[in-house]
């Protein structure tokens, strides 16, 4: 047999922050190879798989990832000397079983999941595939609605800007993803003209979107609102809005720290500003609404809210098919995020988006805040249909890699390719 797993390397390359972060490449035993690249969060959940970092403070202040690279070449690799590459789920079973803790912190989340994209890609092109194809199937042919975080705030813009971390654009009225991409490009220059002519700041947060010193988190939606407008759109009905506050970064002592606002609000007040938020804005979707350690509060915000919008949790599930089960039981949100590198192997991160979409509930795949041009996630989107993904601005390399290789899925599906438009979401989001 030739699909053999014959040799892995990794190395050290900077991700889009100018950290450090590990790549991969996977030798098989047909000559064949394939390179997957792993991203890195900044607002992380607490029960994420743990990203394994060197601590050696004379290299990149602690964050190199060379301990990494020598668990993939000298421990993974000869252990998963020929395996089969198509066997995505022994692989990751090894894998896990290998690094044998139950939150990755031997080996690293990082070396886990480099090496399991790196996988399943090489399969695909042994099988000569598309990714998403070979991930999904024949019936993998939906394009998502892109998301994109066109105003940055919170960690992500060194709390510069908003409270909120992510205001996003959701084009769901297009009539393809090439079209999404293109009205998700023009409201994004309306939104820096606009910006400009107030004399706010067009530099732009982590992901690619625009960082104004607002005065409140309110002004972000009417700069949204205005720039949807002003490039020739109608809110609400061509393009709504997404929001991930990701408010565990703000929640201090029991309380939200709104501080452009300069007021503290407990959970139950926090839940009503939402609804207002809601009830004015094209709002359709709100990420982390509240904290991770605040879950008893999320079954009064799914209480209020999960009727008309999507609530997602991101932090407070981390993509951990345990956790996301006990939340489906609590009724506590209607739909999960969706990130590789939160739970480490790519076996688990399909086994979290069924475990969701099995319950009706939403998986939204996301990008992290430190990127690499690796478009591991576009592909992943088609092949789980989940209808909807973020993958920051349309701006900035490493966040157009993911768009543009949608647009390319899209072309290589010709007449087979739909997209999800306003279905993307949980059943019930009022439009
Ligand atoms: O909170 C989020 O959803 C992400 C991605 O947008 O940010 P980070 O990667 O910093 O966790
Ligand atoms: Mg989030």
């Amino acid at each position: 047999m030739d699909s053999l797993i014959e040799d892995i390397i990794a190395r050290e390359i900077l991700d889009s922050r100018g950290n450090p972060t590990v790549e991969v490449e996977v030798y098989l035993s047909n000559g064949q190879h394939a390179r997957a690249a792993v991203p890195s969060g900044a607002s992380t959940g607490s029960k994420e798989a743990v990203e394994l970092r060197d601590g050696d403070k004379h290299r990149f202040g602690g964050k190199g990832v060379l301990q990494v690279v020598q668990h993939i070449e000298e421990i993974i690799a000869p252990d998963l000397q020929d395996l089969d590459v198509r066997d995505q789920k022994a692989i990751d079973d090894t894998l896990i079983g290998l690094d044998g803790t139950e939150n990755k912190a031997k080996l690293g989340a990082n070396a886990l999941l480099g090496v399991s994209m790196a996988c399943a890609r090489a399969a695909a092109d042994y099988c000569d595939l598309p990714l998403y194809a070979y991930l999904g199937g024949p019936g993998a042919t939906r394009l998502p609605v892109p998301c994109f975080n066109v105003l940055n705030g919170g960690v992500h813009a060194h709390w510069q800007g908003a409270d909120f971390q992510e205001c996003m654009l959701v084009p769901y009225g297009a009539a393809s993803f090439r079209e999404a991409l293109r009205w998700g490009a023009e409201i994004y220059h309306a939104l820096q003209s606009i910006l400009l002519e107030k004399h706010l700041s067009v530099g732009v947060g982590d992901e690619g979107g625009f960082a104004p010193a607002v005065k409140s988190n309110h002004e972000s939606y009417d700069l949204l609102v205005d720039a949807i407008r002003r490039a020739g759109f109608e809110p609400g009905r061509d393009c709504g809005i997404a929001i991930d506050p990701a408010s565990s970064e703000f929640f201090k002592e029991g309380k939200y720290q709104l501080h452009t606002e300069n007021r503290a609000l407990s959970s139950a007040e926090m839940v009503d500003y939402y609804a207002e938020i809601v009830a004015n804005y094209p709002v359709v979707l709100l990420e982390d609404g509240l904290a991770e350690d605040d879950w008893e509060s999320w079954k009064l915000l799914n209480e209020k809210l999960g009727g008309s919008i999507e609530l997602v949790g991101d932090d407070i599930f981390c993509t951990n098919p345990k956790i996301i089960a006990k939340a489906i039981e609590d009724n506590i949100a209607n739909s999960t995020l969706i990130k590789l590198n939160q739970i480490g192997t790519v076996s688990e991160t399909i086994a979290a988006t069924r475990m969701a979409q099995f319950h009706g509930w939403g998986a939204f795949v996301s990008h992290r805040s430190g990127e690499t041009t690796d478009d591991f996630i576009a592909d992943l989107t088609v092949a789980l249909d989940t209808g909807h993904l973020k993958s920051g601005a349309p701006a900035r390399g490493e966040r157009v890699a993911k768009y543009n290789q949608l647009l390319r899925i899209e072309e290589e599906l010709g007449t087979a390719a739909t997209y999800a438009g306003k279905q993307a979401f949980v059943r019930g989001v009022r439009f």
